[in-house]
């Protein structure tokens, strides 16, 4: 769907923000941009959108290199979100976001009808919020409402740069999972910049860590780069406590499972869902302060994770990555 080939960018003043930048997309794919401040993330994002034009390389959309299209048009198809969301300070918030379908040549109607859904698909009521201008609103809902205006033109590809970042992070978290959620029904491209890792494990389909000098230093799955740092500046990067961060990325395998045989109500404290991940099965049993948690797929059980289990499911999951 979006590949970058070879893509650089050195600015007039000699600073090379991107070197020889290789990567892909798939289309419905999520793909996290994360590293240390200045090693050219959001230089390579608003290349793809033409906010910035690239010194070397080639940004194809569909096969399409986007040096050909045009910018205006380009930019209409391509959602972007910031983290100083740029809303119109003196238009209401239903305002701010018909602003992209009218552009596109919606009538009026049409467009109010259109920014109400997305409100409401961003969790913001717009019978409540539809009317306030955006210094009235939080941190939190001015960023859902950057993304509503984002998808407000419906497009194919996101990008989104820090969208999460203005916030505390309790709402990041939380805006984090409506995103995601979002996403599982939306099914956009979306390539999104962060400086922080445990955004990036969450949030990306694979994730790209970016070094100084625009460097590309690791591109693969989150359980990839956690479980194999491909040198020591991602490992310095994904941190010490990396092992941690592997158990908010790797599934409940129903292979590690011990059977239900014998257990009683009291030692199984929680269940989770054999599609939770091995952090909340551990954050379950320490919650309830039990050696263990109950599994399930919908109603049926389906066996018993213990801490043992949980280690084995790390090191399952190490071999494989
Ligand atoms: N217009 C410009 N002229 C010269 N250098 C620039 C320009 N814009 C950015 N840079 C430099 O290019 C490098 C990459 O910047 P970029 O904004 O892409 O980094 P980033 O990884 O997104 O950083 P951050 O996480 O701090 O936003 C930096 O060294 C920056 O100082």
């Amino acid at each position: 769907m979006i590949r970058l080939t070879g893509v650089g960018k050195t600015y007039p003043d000699g600073t090379v923000a991107v070197h020889e930048l290789d990567l892909d997309v798939a289309r419905g794919e999520m793909v996290v941009l994360v590293g240390p401040s200045g090693c050219g993330k959001s230089t390579t994002l608003k290349m793809i959108n033409r906010l910035i034009e690239p010194t070397t390389g080639r940004i194809e959309i569909d096969g399409q290199d986007v040096t050909d299209a045009d910018p205006v048009k380009l930019r209409r198809d391509i959602g972007y979100v910031i983290q100083q969301i740029g809303l119109f300070p003196h238009q209401r918030i239903t305002a701010n976001v018909m602003t992209v379908p009218l552009l596109h040549g919606e009538s009026k109607s049409t467009a109010r009808q259109r920014a109400e859904e997305l409100l409401d698909v961003v969790g913001l009521d717009p019978a409540t919020y539809g009317d306030r201008y955006p210094h009235q609103l939080s941190g939190g809902q001015r960023q859902r409402v950057g993304v509503a205006r984002a998808l407000a033109a419906n497009p194919p590809v996101l990008l989104m740069d820090e969208p999460f970042g203005a916030v505390d992070p309790v709402v990041r978290v939380k805006l984090q999972d409506e995103f995601l959620r979002l996403q599982r029904d939306l099914g956009k491209t979306v390539v999104m910049v962060t400086h922080d890792i445990d955004e990036a494990v969450r949030m990306g389909d694979r994730v790209a860590v970016f070094a100084a000098g625009g460097r590309l230093a690791q591109f693969g799955t989150p359980a990839e780069l956690l479980a194999r740092p491909a040198d020591d500046f991602v490992e310095d990067f994904v941190g010490a406590t990396r092992g941690l961060r592997r158990l908010t990325v790797t599934a409940i395998d129903p292979a590690h499972l011990e059977p239900m045989d014998g257990v009683t109500a009291g030692e199984l404290g929680a269940t989770v869902s054999v599609d939770a991940s091995l952090e909340e099965a551990l954050a379950a049993m320490l919650r309830e302060d039990k050696a263990m948690v109950g599994v399930r797929r919908g109603a049926e059980f389906v066996g018993v994770l213990t801490p043992a289990g949980v280690h084995r499911a790390l090191r399952a999951s190490l071999r494989d990555a």
